[in-house]
């Protein structure tokens, strides 16, 4: 049976008229409740007697104090509810609804209708659905199933029936467009409306086009670690950040936004995907990037590289004397093997090898990294390695406080009290008297004697040594991280041994200057982490870590270690893996022997939605198993090359090209270099070209227009036309940088376009040949 479309556009207006009548009434409670939130913080006080004559009178205040907070917070958090719900209430208002299911539960009679929008929405008299969250159980028959028999978890166990019919709805400009009966037509006409759109400033969520196996991502619920592995544009962030959305609404009572965090590649990728929650009626989780907590950890010891300037020096350095070493190193450090290579080092600490820090005061030494390094060292070998230091740290705060016995008597301590300011001795006076358990007033007349004063002053000096001692300063981190590239280390094995020197000298190099590679950052934490106790955070209950493919073994060790009591989702394709320390690995086994296979699963994505077909077809041919990508039906030209013979000629084709680009209503179209170099220099060659912007590995936002950038930096985003500035051999010519560019090809929504100063580079010789790419006709 067809719906009516007439009915369908009544009942619409009925669930419009319920939208507006309850959007009226929230706005009349969030308005009351505002106010009287003001209200309350104005007349805090007048409300609060405060009186501490008696313990009674002080007891008495304190009662009113806390019934005023609590007044203040009851309202306050009714009235953030309101204006929470008011809010989804106005989207709803432009799309109350997406779609319906007719569902028949086995055993009844009646065939339901279940209309399904991003919240869900009762009839006046509160009993009856008019709209069904989309995260509700019964919803995902949605998006699971065809017409026929279906199922669903509810919280009381399956149940089973019939999926009779299935609609989507298209509503615009609060008017019922069209509606379409999914089981009849062919292909998903909604998705192909939406991915045939322009791209936005920020993400969009897909809540109404959310694909089969996109929904298995989202409503996955067991298990420690989900691992998503999916080709380019198949939705991994995006049912990402439904998957979010959906764990919020399941957990309600007990999940909130900021017990999720989200490790993302770059602050423009943060901001690109910022809106999503938002949109859903949701708050925003936290986000960082892996180098954010890098420079939080590090940043007082070490000046740390960016990832961005160890990608530039792999893409930009390749003639120097250093790069093969470098590359090597990052290679190596990057490894699972190296993992174990560091944990057997720490190991084999317990025996020897622990380095530390002499413990100076006013510049002379008074326990010696020798002492400490004999105590250490002549401790019970049995005890554990965390409890040995443990008791060295007691030891030494022992030892200091005995020192710090026999320095008052010293010189020095007479001269502090005698310039000692009148303010300091005030303030001196006044902490001992309280500390005695005088009453204020007695204070000014309280004698301070000057044996009292010498120890306070030697306590306040001792105080940053104490602290020092507590958090392990004594340890000297660097010269252990140091003494493992010392060459003749046995903990790394089957490394060419000439190589091995070079990296350890390159290393060692950088440490003495108080700077840290980005490859060596997280081994060098990781390091320092298994010999003082690694710092958890286990307020975070959900990690998603998006672009996977680029983190190193030691990123993961870490990031289990760092949130114990985190449940992880991972998003990568190895296919777009960029980073040099990449190479050769090629799935993310490392990550099942995280939390074991049982705890572990993996669901791969194969279906690309971003791309048009002909895109697809081409990008799929650029890397090795792209033939197991499958292209969404969505027709447009195919990529063109055009040949120039120089920059010249090529600045030129790309002014016009983008001006014909932008006619034909193209929006945000990037011109994508394979470095920052070469973008820097595409930049200034092209500056003729309106509003034209250079994206940099600092820039915040990502932006719409023209806009010139490295492969590297358009991870995760996507344009709707993309130009390859210079694919040529010349550019793109060995082999290891096939990732990139095929990374930079996948950002095209619709148009795809490659120049090339000479000849094209290798990897299109294929798609050229069979016809996926057509040369430029002028
Ligand atoms: N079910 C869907 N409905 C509508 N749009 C979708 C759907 N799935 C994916 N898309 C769109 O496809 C594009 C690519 O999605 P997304 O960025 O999430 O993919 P990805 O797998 O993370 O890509 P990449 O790895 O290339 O960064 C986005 O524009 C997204 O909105």
């Amino acid at each position: 049976m067809g719906l009516n479309f007439q009915q369908e556009k009544m009942r619409l207006a009925r669930v419009q008229k319920t939208l507006t009548e309850e959007v009226d009434r929230l706005e009349e409670e969030t308005s009351r409740r505002k106010k009287e939130v003001v209200h309350i913080r104005k007349h805090f006080w007048d409300e609060v007697k405060v009186n501490t004559e008696t313990f009674d009178d002080y007891l008495e205040t304190i009662i009113g104090l806390r019934q005023e907070a609590q007044a203040l917070s009851v309202t306050q958090s009714i009235h953030r509810h309101a204006s929470k719900r008011l809010s989804t209430l106005h989207r709803m208002q432009d799309i109350p609804y997406f779609g319906r299911i007719d569902f028949r539960e086995d055993g009844a009679s009646d065939v339901e209708e279940i209309y399904i929008g991003i919240s869900s929405l009762r009839d006046d008299s509160g009993e009856n659905f008019l709209i069904y969250d989309w995260r509700s159980p019964i919803a995902s028959v949605y998006y699971d199933f065809q017409p026929g028999p279906a199922k669903y978890a509810a919280p009381g166990g399956e149940v089973q029936g019939e999926l009779k019919k299935k609609w989507q709805y298209l509503i615009r400009g609060r008017e019922l467009e069209s509606l379409f009966d999914t089981s009849l037509t062919i292909g998903d006409e909604i998705l192909q409306e939406v991915l045939g759109k322009g791209t936005d400033k920020q993400m969009h969520s897909i809540v109404a086009t959310i694909q089969q196996e996109q929904n298995r991502i989202i409503r996955h619920d067991h298990g420690r670690l989900l691992v998503v592995h999916g080709a380019a544009g198949s939705g991994k962030t995006s049912a990402a950040m439904q998957r979010i959305a959906y764990l919020l609404y399941k957990y309600r009572d007990r999940l909130h936004a900021d017990q999720i965090i989200l490790f993302s590649p770059n602050s423009m990728f943060s901001s690109y995907v910022s809106n999503v929650l938002p949109e859903l009626g949701e708050e925003n989780m936290q986000q960082v990037t892996f180098q954010e907590y890098l420079n939080h950890r590090l940043s007082k010891q070490f000046q740390v590289e960016n990832p961005y300037e160890q990608l530039e020096y792999v893409l930009t350095a390749e003639n120097t004397s250093s790069y093969q070493t470098r590359l090597a190193g990052i290679r190596l450090k990057g490894s699972s093997s190296f993992v174990d290579a560091v944990q057997s080092y720490r190991r084999s600490l317990e025996y020897t090898g622990m380095i530390f820090k002499d413990i100076t005061f006013r510049g002379e030494s008074i326990i010696t990294a020798r002492q400490i390094e004999e105590r250490f060292y002549n401790q019970d070998a049995s005890l554990r390695f965390p409890n040995r230091l443990e008791k060295l740290k007691d030891w030494l705060i022992k030892k200091i406080k005995e020192i710090q016995k026999a320095e008052r008597k010293k010189p020095w301590v007479q001269e502090e009290i005698e310039l000692l300011s009148d303010d300091a001795y005030h303030e001196a006076r006044t902490f001992l008297a309280e500390k005695r358990g005088l009453k204020r007033e007695e204070i000014a007349h309280y004698e301070v004697e000057p044996d009292e004063l010498g120890r306070l002053i030697v306590h306040q000096k001792w105080m940053p040594l104490r602290k020092k001692i507590r958090s392990f300063r004594f340890i000297d981190f660097k010269g252990i991280y140091r003494q493992f590239f010392d060459d003749s280390s046995q903990f790394v094995k089957g490394e060419n041994t000439a190589k091995w020197s070079a990296i350890c000298k390159a290393t060692q190099e950088m440490l003495d200057e108080d700077k840290l590679f980005y490859e060596d950052a997280a081994p060098f934490l990781f390091l320092k982490e298994l010999i003082q106790g690694f710092q958890t955070n286990s307020s975070i209950k959900h990690l998603v870590v998006d672009e996977a493919q680029d983190y190193t073994p030691f990123q993961f060790e870490f990031l289990k270690r760092l949130f114990p009591s985190a449940r992880m989702t991972v998003l990568g394709d190895f296919n777009q893996a960029i980073f040099a320390h990449a190479n050769g690995r090629v799935n993310f086994d490392t990550l099942t022997s995280l939390y074991g296979r049982d705890r572990t699963e993996v669901i791969n994505l194969a279906r690309s939605y971003r791309s048009t077909k002909p895109i697809i077809e081409c990008t799929r041919r650029l890397v090795p198993n792209g033939g197991e990508i499958i292209p969404f039906e969505r027709a447009g030209e195919r990529p063109v090359l055009k040949q120039v013979v120089d920059r010249v000629e090529l600045h030129s084709c790309i002014v016009s090209q983008i001006a014909a680009l932008q006619r034909l209503g193209h929006k945000s179209i990037a011109i994508i270099c394979k470095s920052a170099k070469e973008s820097e220099r595409a930049y200034e060659s092209l500056a003729c070209i309106k509003d034209i912007k250079l994206l940099k590995s600092n820039s915040a936002t990502y932006e719409q227009g023209v806009v010139v950038l490295p492969a590297y930096l358009s991870k995760g985003v996507e344009f709707d036309a993309v130009i390859i500035y210079d694919a040529s051999e010349n550019v793109y010519g060995d082999e290891s940088l096939r990732r990139i560019f095929y990374t930079a090809c996948t950002r095209a929504m619709h148009y795809l376009q490659f120049y090339s100063v000479g000849e094209p580079s290798p990897f299109l010789r294929t798609v050229l040949r069979d016809g996926y790419v057509q040369y430029a006709s002028i």
